[in-house]
């Protein structure tokens, strides 16, 4: 058997979502700079589902959808009160949410493909009015209903806030949006892709993939990022901390990717929005220390930053909480793992690698009363 740890470099599958070649990525044949330069989220939920752009028609069809599905059930709001909250993070409190969703879907185990499209319709509207409610509920208030006459970004910082969030905020959240919706078979995606290979329903799957996000190898790292930016707290102590770091061998949050060699193609846009955005908030100090970190671990490591590193510092001038960053993400990535889950019901195949076996053999069961 030949063991190949973490499957690097294995191809598990065929998709015609997106795909990472020679370090450049594309949602369905469209380069993501020309997307983040240009489309919309819900353009990209369109093409991300359909595989083709939306025509006016299209777009407008699908936004309403996410419109009339966005408000979730009050009994999950209740379930929220229930929390010792102070000790929930917010990812548990989604994974939590997102499963209990199913409960009240009556389609949750029908599996002909209108109705799974139904579901990946329902999810998607509903996830940023989870994540706002808990993030409001988790502070003592109600949470804001979301508005039919916003779009999908605009109404998730509503919801977050109780107010209409300016034009730059809306610019820069859809951005980053869309920077974040889909990335090939990265290790949530395959969570959700190997869960509803058994043929288990889109709930289990994208509960599965919101676990497989938390971890700080993958989606969490956003939250660590700006834990250590807060940690580091001054452009003078960037050096000190980040050597010591290395020199003990521990890892850089936001640093290093498992496809990407040259730079994750993500990373240019947050940084340009993170350098404009800190500036307006008059906390230009997030990016000069990030912008600092990047050239001591490139230098010293050959390690170029990822989609997580300079998304924390644009998070943060949006006034997001840090603990929120990972749910948006999720909120983002819902509409890749949906596609992905479509795609495995479309040409299944239950996903199941081999172990070698390490353990001891030939042994002989010893009966309890003999064993020392
Ligand atoms: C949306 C996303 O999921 S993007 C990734 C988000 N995760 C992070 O930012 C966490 C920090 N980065 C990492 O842990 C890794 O780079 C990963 C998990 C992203 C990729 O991991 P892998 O492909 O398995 O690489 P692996 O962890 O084996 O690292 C290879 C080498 O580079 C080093 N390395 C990798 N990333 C880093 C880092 N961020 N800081 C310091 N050293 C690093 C490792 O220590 C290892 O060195 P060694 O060969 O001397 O032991
Ligand atoms: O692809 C990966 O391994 C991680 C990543 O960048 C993502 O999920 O966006």
């Amino acid at each position: 058997m030949t063991v190949t740890r973490g499957l690097e470099g294995v191809v598990a599958t065929t998709s015609s979502i997106s795909s990472i070649i020679d370090d450049t990525l594309t949602y369905v044949g469209y380069n993501i700079d020309d997307l983040a330069e240009n489309a919309t989220f819900e353009e990209v939920v369109y093409l991300l589902w359909h595989r083709e752009l939306p025509t006016k028609q299209q777009l407008e069809e699908l936004k309403q959808q996410l419109a009339e599905n966005a408000t979730i059930p009050k009994e999950i709001i209740e379930h929220f009160k229930m929390y010792p909250i102070e000790k929930v993070h917010p990812m548990a409190a989604l994974r939590t949410a997102i499963s209990m969703l199913g409960l009240y879907d009556e389609e949750a185990d029908v599996m002909t493909k209108e109705a799974n499209y139904r579901k990946a319709i329902r999810l998607q509207a509903k996830v940023p009015t989870v994540v706002t409610a808990f993030a409001r509920v988790r502070k003592g208030l109600e949470p804001v209903e979301p508005r039919k006459d916003l779009g999908f970004a605009a109404n998730f910082l509503y919801m977050l806030t109780g107010e209409e969030p300016n034009e730059t905020a809306v610019e820069a959240f859809d951005k980053a949006l869309v920077l974040h919706a889909d990335h090939e078979l990265n290790a949530s995606t395959f969570t959700a892709r190997v869960c509803v290979a058994t043929l288990s329903d889109v709930y289990s799957g994208i509960t599965a993939a919101i676990g497989a996000l938390k971890g700080p190898l993958h989606g969490g790292a956003n939250e660590a990022v700006m834990k250590m930016l807060k940690e580091i707290g001054t452009i003078d102590n960037v050096e000190p901390y980040i050597r010591k770091k290395l020199e003990n061998k521990e890892k850089i949050m936001g640093f290093g990717h498992r496809v990407y060699r040259k730079g994750d193609p993500r990373a240019k846009h947050l940084r340009k929005m993170s350098e404009k955005l800190t500036k307006l908030v008059g906390e230009p100090h997030w990016y000069e220390m990030s912008a600092k970190i990047e050239e001591i671990v490139t230098s010293e490591k050959s390690l170029p930053p990822n989609v997580d590193f300079y998304s924390a510092s644009v998070y943060h001038c949006l006034g997001i909480d840090h603990d929120l960053f990972t749910p948006i993400f999720a909120v983002s990535r819902m509409s890749g793992w949906l596609a992905h889950i479509l795609e495995q019901y479309d040409n299944n195949r239950l996903i199941r690698p081999r172990a070698e076996y390490t353990g001891p053999e030939k042994r002989t069961y010893v009966p309890i009363e003999q064993r020392g």
